[in-house]
């Protein structure tokens, strides 16, 4: 996005956009995934951000929780009646494209900046639904939870357990006289905890619980529960809910508890599109297991995307404050410089730029896998559900810990004034840190990446189960440690560099898993002595993962022109550059210290040649100034006086003496003279 009247823009950033090598709409519509959706994308943006349903009185921080989370609420009750029931949304996109506009781009975190009490309504307890309800289970609950008649959540996280799902206490015992289940928090560990929208918003919630029938606990599995009447919204009998308290961030997203004490429910509120319970109580499996956790995959897929989102953002508003800011002199007497001009502030910023591109472009195959897997013949579901876990899991946790430590990298390149709330940096930065824990924390999520490349490299799969396309390599021959540097550091050769680092590191831990066995150890006990080599090889194994997705998206990208091919080609051997000097691809043999020397200095020279398109990269992701809203980052560089008109809205500012001076401030000054 540009400045409407350039006239008033800032002269450094001017400068920026008159240099631009490519053309950035080019660009956008690939990030928008074609220049129809950029034109939709741009009505809805036109519409809602300039309605007036959806402006802020008072500045969200200066607001109480309550406040806020009734502030928040206000608006995202206000945009879903919006996509529902106004002709002219409708007409600029169908429900379903404005929903996941609205959830899932950053016209949502626009309008409720604070967080939206109804995500998790959109983003998990839907898609539970979708994943796990039978036909006629959808027909029943669909029609009313998109129309906003009943408002869910997906409630599964415990205060004794998170990660360790099979140890959920929650229970759903079935008692075939009455054909309920009856719902109970047994333990004070059991007590739903965190859940987004359970506190004071939800009516309803997908709850994940222990299933007994017959007298046998068949693992969680999935019930729906209404939690509080439709009408005066109270909460029902047995049902003890309500908010958590402050949080690192989004603190308008109501996460809540919820203890079940005895509640009964109709056996059809059990979830059952994969496994049922007859009305006798007879448990029918599902083809697998794991369906029942699809609703996470969904999610995790989700959060590549919105993590890559945020990280946009975060560069956007670096980038261009870099180039407005100017602090101290690069040649004696020759003037301040525009921060951006320094080799460091480079390094901070151009990697940022592009992991946007690493993480939009594996995210966007994920998806593909995701759809080619859940819309599949069953059979070959069931044949690539694994390879979905594994690729979800460590896309998942690498786009969120890529993502919210570039944002971080990003705050910090902003220097005092990126720690202030007006850059909107430290919002972006608690929220996308979030991605890192929820939906499986990261490190659990390595650890299933490395269970499964190990099963696969030690021949530990199941007859009749076949190693996924993106683990293939580790059946083939080892590639050439020998072959000339001119091989080896192409962009594919630094890919294989990483596939030879993850077989290594699989062998160094097979090796030391064994011989800690054979000397008596328990294996699940030495299995833990090798996770950090485990953990390194999933790593490895997904940055191989990510770089390959970049060069051959970019390989295979059409109709650009030569100036937006070039750059892109740049960031991409940027991005492969910046990772290169991981320890990993040293030591396990594929580059020499030579190699790195020389890796080293083209990275030197890409900084240099990617500075002159910086500003243009961040205009290219066209993202709208109150969705930046960003005192640093806003298209016409008006830093300084956006930073003072902010200041001025404090409401300690309101007054020139405060109420507080007379109170505190006035005794001890008496006091001490
Ligand atoms: C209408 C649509 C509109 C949509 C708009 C969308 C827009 C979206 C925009 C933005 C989205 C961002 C906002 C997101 C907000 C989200 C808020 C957060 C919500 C939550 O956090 S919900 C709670 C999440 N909790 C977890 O993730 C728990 C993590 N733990 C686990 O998943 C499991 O316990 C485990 C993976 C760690 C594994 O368990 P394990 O101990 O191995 O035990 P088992 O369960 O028995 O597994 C055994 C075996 O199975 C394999 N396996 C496990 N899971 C899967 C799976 N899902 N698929 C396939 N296989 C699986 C496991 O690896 C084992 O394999 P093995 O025996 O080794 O062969
Ligand atoms: C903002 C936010 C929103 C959330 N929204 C929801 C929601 O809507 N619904 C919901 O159900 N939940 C929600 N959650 C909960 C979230 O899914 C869990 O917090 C998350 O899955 C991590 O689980 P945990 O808290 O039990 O962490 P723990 O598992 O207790 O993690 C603590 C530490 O132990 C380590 N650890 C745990 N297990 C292992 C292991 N096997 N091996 C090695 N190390 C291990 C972890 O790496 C971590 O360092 C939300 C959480 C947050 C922060």
């Amino acid at each position: 996005m540009k400045p409407a009247a350039e006239n008033v823009c800032n002269p450094d950033l001017l400068k920026e956009r008159a240099h631009c090598r490519f053309i950035p709409e080019e660009i956008t519509h690939f990030l928008d995934n074609g220049s129809e959706n950029t034109k939709l994308r741009h009505k809805l943006e036109e519409y809602f951000l300039n309605n007036p349903l959806f402006d802020d009185d008072i500045p969200p921080d200066y607001l109480s929780h309550s406040e806020r989370y009734s502030n928040e609420l206000r608006k995202s009750c206000a945009m879903v009646q919006c996509f529902l029931n106004d002709p002219t949304v409708q007409n600029i996109a169908g429900q379903m494209e404005g929903v996941r506009m609205l959830m899932g781009n950053g016209l949502g975190s626009a309008i409720t900046k604070d967080g939206n009490p109804l995500a998790l309504h959109y983003v998990m307890f839907l898609p539970a639904l979708i994943s796990q309800a039978s036909q006629e289970q959808m027909a029943y609950w669909i029609g009313r939870a998109w129309a906003g008649q009943i408002i869910g959540t997906y409630a599964q996280t415990e205060l004794g357990h998170g990660s360790f799902l099979r140890g959920l206490e929650t229970t759903a015992t079935y008692d075939p006289d009455s054909e309920e289940f009856v719902l109970h928090s047994p333990t004070i560990t059991s007590i739903k905890w965190w859940p987004g929208g359970l506190g004071k918003t939800a009516n309803h919630a997908v709850v994940m619980a222990q299933l007994y029938t017959e007298g046998k606990c068949w693992g969680p599995h999935a019930f729906i529960v209404q939690l509080r009447d439709l009408d005066t919204h109270a909460s029902l009998p047995g049902i003890s809910v309500g908010e958590i308290g402050p949080r690192l961030g989004t603190n308008s997203q109501d996460n809540g508890f919820l203890r079940l004490h005895h509640v009964r429910i109709p056996r059809l509120h059990m979830l059952m599109q994969h496994a049922q319970v007859t009305k006798s109580g007879e448990y029918v499996q599902p083809a697998s297991s794991k369906l029942t956790y699809g609703t996470m995959v969904f999610v995790r897929v989700a959060i590549c995307f919105d993590a890559g989102r945020q990280l946009q953002r975060a560069v956007t508003i670096a980038t261009r404050y870099s180039a407005v800011r100017r602090q101290s002199e690069l040649v004696p007497g020759e003037g301040e410089v525009q921060v951006l001009d320094y080799q460091t502030q480079q390094h901070k910023l151009l990697p940022q730029l592009a992991t946007v591109f690493a993480v939009t472009f594996s995210a966007r195959r994920l998806w593909e896998t995701y759809n080619s897997v859940t819309h599949g013949p069953k059979e070959a579901q069931l044949a690539l559900l694994p390879e979905l876990h594994v690729l979800s899991c460590g896309l998942k946790a690498a786009c969120a810990s890529d993502c919210s430590l570039g944002c971080d990298v990003c705050r910090l390149a902003c220097g005092g004034h990126g720690y202030l709330a007006s850059s909107n940096l430290p919002r972006i930065v608690t929220a996308t840190t979030a991605t890192q824990t929820y939906e499986g924390e990261n490190t659990v999520m390595w650890l299933q990446v490395a269970r499964y490349l190990l099963k696969v490299y030690s021949d530990g799969l199941e007859s009749g189960e076949e190693a996924g396309p993106s683990v293939q390599f580790l059946r083939e021959p080892r590639p050439d440690l020998t072959a000339p540097s001119h091989a080896r550091l192409t962009n594919y050769g630094l890919v294989m560099g990483w596939r030879v680092a993850v077989v290594a590191l699989l062998q160094e831990a097979q090796q030391e898993l064994q011989r800690r066995v054979a000397a008596g150890q328990q294996p699940d006990r030495a299995r833990d002595a090798c996770s950090l080599t485990l953990v390194d090889a999933a790593q490895c194994y997904i940055r191989g993962h990510m770089c390959c997705q970049f060069v051959a998206g970019v390989d295979e990208l059409q109709g650009l022109s030569a100036g937006t091919t070039l750059v892109l080609q740049q960031l991409c051997r940027l991005y492969l550059l910046y990772h290169a000097s991981s320890s990993h691809l040293l030591r396990h043999g594929w580059l020499s210290g030579a190699d790195v020397s020389q890796l080293e200095a083209e990275y030197r020279a890409l900084l240099t040649e990617l500075r002159q398109d910086a500003v243009a990269l961040v205009d290219s992701f066209d993202i709208h100034d109150r969705i930046l809203n960003s005192t640093l980052g806003a298209a016409d560089g008006r830093v300084y006086d956006r930073l003072y008109e902010e200041a001025l809205k404090s409401p300690l500012n309101q007054q020139d003496v405060p109420d507080a001076f007379n109170k505190y401030l006035r005794p001890l000054l008496k006091s001490s003279l």
